[in-house]
């Protein structure tokens, strides 16, 4: 462990998340290979990742960090590979949806559109209503929980969905996937996620373009044209 990332952890607990409530599981990326059509996205990338890490997954735009974790919940469909969560490779519908309760996931691209859905439906939705109720407190956003989703800045639906995962941890997921979590995110509150996910006990691989996340990792695994190069 790094130690910013060590310092982090010391003086930063995640809300309303207690280490003795949650376990973490190692995620295995078995030459996974991702095509859109004939082009390949991911080409063969392998990578381990242990219990309780935190990996920083960097690389140029377009070259397949997003795609890589998409097809780690079932989202986008394996050419080749497999994805391990504890040695369990998801194959069948009903194993995807198991993982994606494994795993909690706080989504790129967080353009709500039309999308139905008020702010706590969707806090609701993520299997741990109360603790992400009360992530959503702490990330300054309890009070907008009956507005329609689309009503959000970009900011503020970035934080819905962390608050979201952060209740999914709570209720027992072991794993986190966060696609650039802090895109949307003024200074301080890129400051505040990274030491937030610097403080989860589980495992997390966070896509970032963000240097204080990824100081704030173990690791740093970066992607060029769907490989991989982990320093
Ligand atoms: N729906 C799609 N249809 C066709 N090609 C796609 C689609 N989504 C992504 N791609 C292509 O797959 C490759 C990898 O895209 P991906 O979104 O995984 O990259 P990324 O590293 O997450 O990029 P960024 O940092 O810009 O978010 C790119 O060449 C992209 O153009």
């Amino acid at each position: 462990m790094g130690g910013h990332a060590k310092e982090l952890r010391a003086t930063h607990r995640a809300p309303r998340v207690e280490a003795g409530r949650v376990s973490a599981a190692a995620v295995t990326f078995r030459a996974v290979t991702c095509r859109y059509g004939r082009r390949t996205a991911v080409d063969a990338v392998d990578l381990v990742v242990g219990p309780g890490e935190h990996v920083a997954l960097t690389g140029a735009n377009g070259s397949g960090k997003t795609t890589l974790l998409r097809a780690a919940l079932g989202l986008h469909p394996l050419a080749g590979g497999g994805v391990g969560v504890d040695g369990f490779e998801a194959r069948r519908g009903a194993e995807w949806a198991r993982r994606r309760r494994e795993v909690a996931w706080v989504p790129q691209r967080l353009t709500a559109g039309r999308f139905p859905l008020l702010v706590d439906e969707l806090l609701d939705s993520g299997g741990g209503p109360g603790a992400a109720r009360d992530a959503a407190a702490d990330l300054g956003v309890a009070g907008l929980g009956r507005r329609p989703l689309h009503s959000l800045s970009g900011g503020q639906l970035q934080r819905v969905f962390l608050a979201r995962a952060l209740g999914a941890v709570a209720a027992g997921a072991r794993v986190l996937f966060a696609d650039e979590p802090t895109a949307a995110l003024d200074f301080d509150g890129q400051e505040q996620i990274a030491a937030l996910l610097a403080a989860l006990p589980v495992t997390v691989v966070v896509v970032s373009h963000d240097r204080a996340m990824s100081r704030a990792c173990d690791r740093v695994a970066e992607m060029a044209a769907g490989r991989l190069r982990v320093s």
